[in-house]
């Protein structure tokens, strides 16, 4: 399998292990793309006081000399600035104390205390804390630079919070870039101070905000993925790493459920002669791998047709259930006393969307990383991109004749 990915750390441990294997040799990683977006997954309004103790980065461990990619496992170390904090109760060897004894709805407290009989639930938190999406942004960044290589460009924004639901921005790429300049990462940063005002009002009640985002990537090559097998299928394998985010409680791809709601003739991406990409159509007639003068009408699919790119953009959108842990505290049980009492509460995000943002775009990385290394081979970057750059011209040469 081409771009493994692992990762190890407990929340309030040392740190987290991000293990990376299968990535060709020679591809140079500048770390301060790494970094850049390890520190956009701590920013947005309304995360908690954690983010204040936390400084993100990455040191590298193994894999890489002069820059450049050994082909070897990539090994990074995130520290936990927090630990300095915690290291009496979590040192690998004499860490005691400060249990968990109130299971938190919401959280994997009571079930992971259960399935791995613990009785303080401390030791199931550590590792289920959506701190572990640190790693996964460090590995995203990775495979957001292998794509470069391609010519893909990853992108995010926030397109709800709570309630509040934002109509999709014309161009993708001016609404991925006016999003960073957002403080909640939505396309339009001039509704913050409303956003704010209605975060703050959730946060003085003692309660917490979900959201939802899309992600999208361009330029893919038409036939990244396949429907020969059904875990090649692209969508597939979309859907596999972007709802593996803790508190993702659905994944669409292009118009997603909506599309269960329409005909036939309203909803399929027919070919046609004008180019008119636009919101309304999500993005259709964005494709270079199409004969000159053939466009789509629209990208309802999403970019994937038959478990493969088409060449459209690849949109995907993911939604984030309210955070669990509320200061008013929401009843809980205790696995000793099995009473239900109120539930462990010490601090929290109220609103995490900015962040999920990051990460939902990072994951959709890694799983197009994947499968452009399967296709094209990850011994030498530089083959990789030969066998790339031939695939491509096989492709125009179609159209040509
Ligand atoms: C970026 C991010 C930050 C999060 N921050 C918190 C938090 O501060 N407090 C909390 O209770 N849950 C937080 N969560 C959500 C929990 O980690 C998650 O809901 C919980 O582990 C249970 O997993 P599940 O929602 O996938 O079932 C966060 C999630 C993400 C993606
Ligand atoms: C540490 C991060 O997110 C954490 C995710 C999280 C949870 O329960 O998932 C709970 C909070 O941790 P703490 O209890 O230490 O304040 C968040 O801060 C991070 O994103 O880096």
């Amino acid at each position: 399998m081409s771009f493994q990915f692992e990762s190890a750390g407990e929340s309030h441990g040392k740190g987290l292990i991000v293990f990376i294997k299968g990535l060709p040799a020679g591809l140079t990683i500048e770390l301060d793309k790494i970094n850049k977006r390890l520190k956009e997954r701590m920013s947005g309004y309304g995360r908690g006081k954690r983010m204040n103790i936390e400084r993100d980065c990455v040191e590298v461990v193994t894999g890489l000399r002069g820059s450049k990619t050994l082909g070897s496992p990539l090994v990074f170390l995130i520290k936990n600035n927090d630990y300095e904090n915690w290291s009496e109760y979590m040192d690998p060897i004499t860490g005691y104390g400060r249990e968990v004894l109130s299971a938190r709805p919401g959280h994997a407290d009571f079930v992971g205390a259960l399935k791995y009989n613990f009785d303080d639930m401390r030791n199931v938190l550590e590792r289920a804390s959506a701190r572990e999406t640190a790693s996964r942004v460090a590995a995203g960044a990775v495979a957001e630079i292998l794509l470069e290589n391609f010519g893909v460009k990853i992108g995010s924004f926030v397109t709800g919070v709570g309630e509040h639901i934002f109509p999709l921005p014309d161009d993708l790429l001016v609404g991925y870039e006016r999003s960073r300049k957002s403080i909640f990462f939505t396309p339009f940063p001039e509704e913050d101070e409303k956003i704010k005002s209605y975060v703050d009002e959730i946060k003085l009640k003692g309660d917490t905000l979900g959201g939802s985002v899309l992600a999208f990537a361009l330029n893919v090559i038409p036939g990244i993925g396949s429907y020969t097998s059904y875990n090649e299928r692209l969508s597939a394998i979309i859907s596999f790493h972007i709802s593996s985010i803790p508190a993702t409680k659905a994944v669409e791809i292009g118009l997603g459920s909506q599309s269960s709601r329409m005909l036939g003739s309203e909803f399929h991406d027919e070919f046609t002669t004008e180019q008119k990409p636009s919101a309304k159509n999500l993005y259709g007639g964005l494709n270079q791998y199409l004969p000159k003068g053939i466009f789509r009408r629209s990208n309802f699919a999403g970019g994937i047709e038959g478990g493969m790119s088409n060449g459209e953009p690849i949109i995907v959108k993911s939604f984030m259930k309210p955070i669990p842990s509320t200061a008013k505290p929401l009843n809980g049980l205790n696995i000793r006393s099995m009473k239900i009492e109120e539930a462990s509460y010490q601090r929290s995000d109220v609103l995490a969307i900015a962040a999920y943002s990051v990460i939902v775009s990072m994951q959709l990385s890694i799983a197009l990383a994947g499968c452009y290394l399967k296709k094209f081979g990850s011994d030498n970057i530089n083959e990789t991109l030969d066998n790339f750059a031939r695939y491509k011209e096989y492709i125009f040469k179609r159209f040509s004749t």
